[in-house]
């Protein structure tokens, strides 16, 4: 089938109406409940960058499932999430870990699969099992790359809300095909074919749709270019669909308040010393530019 492809650039007539309300009487249950899940022996950080920018993107709950060697990390770490410790192997999260996320999963509205899952046969198969889950998810990460070969699992989730966060290398693994050298067309086939949000990652990170919205981001330099800084964009992106957004305007709105932020962040400490925790740091501003 022919596609005409209409390529939109992310502007503020496009950010302003997507950004979910917030309700002057809402309580903590009305912004949404988020489960993240991820975290390995040597990705400490990930976790909690993903946590910490979901918290700060306004989500009103946001629980964080990890290995349990390293929940006292996270505990220590995340003062506004909640983590919590499941069963793992190798310090990675076990199979036997499934029936305490789905019991949490219940109970929350969307699920962010695989900042610093690590990659082993278990983590895989768990990711397996928890595609199949009715709920929104946001893949990232070693989420994706379990993926691998096993593509007709993200098929099954057509029409269930799912946002897939891949690099360049991430999109290859998973069938992504960069060979014409079109970000826009290639991430506009692979949305489409297996009907999922797809946010193709980088300079310019192209957003897509299943059906068949592009949108391209302008927000964002070479500060963001720093191990964490995807684990961050997941966080915010999970937190709008908390908050009822729906796939593709919170995954476009969370890329450019990503990028926004990561900017904000440069003016102040240069490129080269910005750090993911900055980037966190700087959403209210980006945030506010949107609401002002
Ligand atoms: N503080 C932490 O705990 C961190 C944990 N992380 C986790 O580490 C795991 C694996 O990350 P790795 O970086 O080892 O492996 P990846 O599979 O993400 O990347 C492999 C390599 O691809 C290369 N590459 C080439 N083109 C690229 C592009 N366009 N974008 C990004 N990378 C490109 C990079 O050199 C990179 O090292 C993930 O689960 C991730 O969540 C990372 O996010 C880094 C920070
Ligand atoms: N030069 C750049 N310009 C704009 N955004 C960038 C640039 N380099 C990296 N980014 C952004 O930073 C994030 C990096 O994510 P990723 O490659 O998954 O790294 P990690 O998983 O280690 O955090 C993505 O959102 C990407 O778009």
């Amino acid at each position: 089938m022919e596609v005409t492809t209409l390529i939109r650039t992310v502007g503020l007539d496009l950010l302003k109406p997507a950004l979910p309300q917030r309700q002057l009487d809402g309580h903590k249950g009305t912004f949404g409940k988020l489960l993240i899940v991820g975290g390995a022996v040597g990705y400490t950080g990930a976790p909690y960058l993903t946590a910490s920018a979901a918290v700060r993107t306004g989500c009103g709950l946001v629980s964080l499932g990890v290995p349990k060697t390293i929940w006292p990390i996270e505990a220590a770490k995340c003062v506004s999430a909640m983590p919590f410790p499941l069963p793992e192997k190798n310090g990675m999260l076990a199979g036997k870990a499934l029936p305490q996320i789905l019991e949490k999963l219940d109970g929350c509205d969307v699920l962010a699969l695989g900042p610093g899952l690590g990659r082993g046969r278990e983590t895989a198969r768990l990711v397996w099992e928890l595609l199949k889950t009715e709920k929104p998810l946001v893949l990232d990460a070693d989420g994706i790359n379990a993926l691998s070969g096993h593509i007709d699992l993200l098929d099954a989730r057509r029409g269930r809300p799912t946002v897939l966060t891949p690099h360049e290398v991430e999109f290859a693994r998973i069938g992504g095909d960069l060979s014409r050298g079109d970000r826009e067309r290639a991430a506009q086939d692979f949305a489409m074919a297996h009907g999922c949000v797809l946010v193709l990652k980088g300079h310019r990170t192209v957003t897509a749709s299943p059906e068949g919205d592009v949108l391209v981001n302008t927000t964002g330099g070479s500060g963001l270019a720093k191990g964490g800084s995807g684990d961050v964009l997941t966080g915010v992106i999970a937190s709008l669909m908390a908050q009822r957004a729906d796939a593709l305007r919170a995954a476009a709105v969370g890329v450019w308040l990503h990028g926004r932020a990561g900017d904000l962040a440069e003016q102040e400490l240069t490129a080269y010393s910005v750090t993911p925790e900055d980037v966190v740091r700087k959403l209210p501003d980006a945030i506010r530019e949107i609401l002002e």
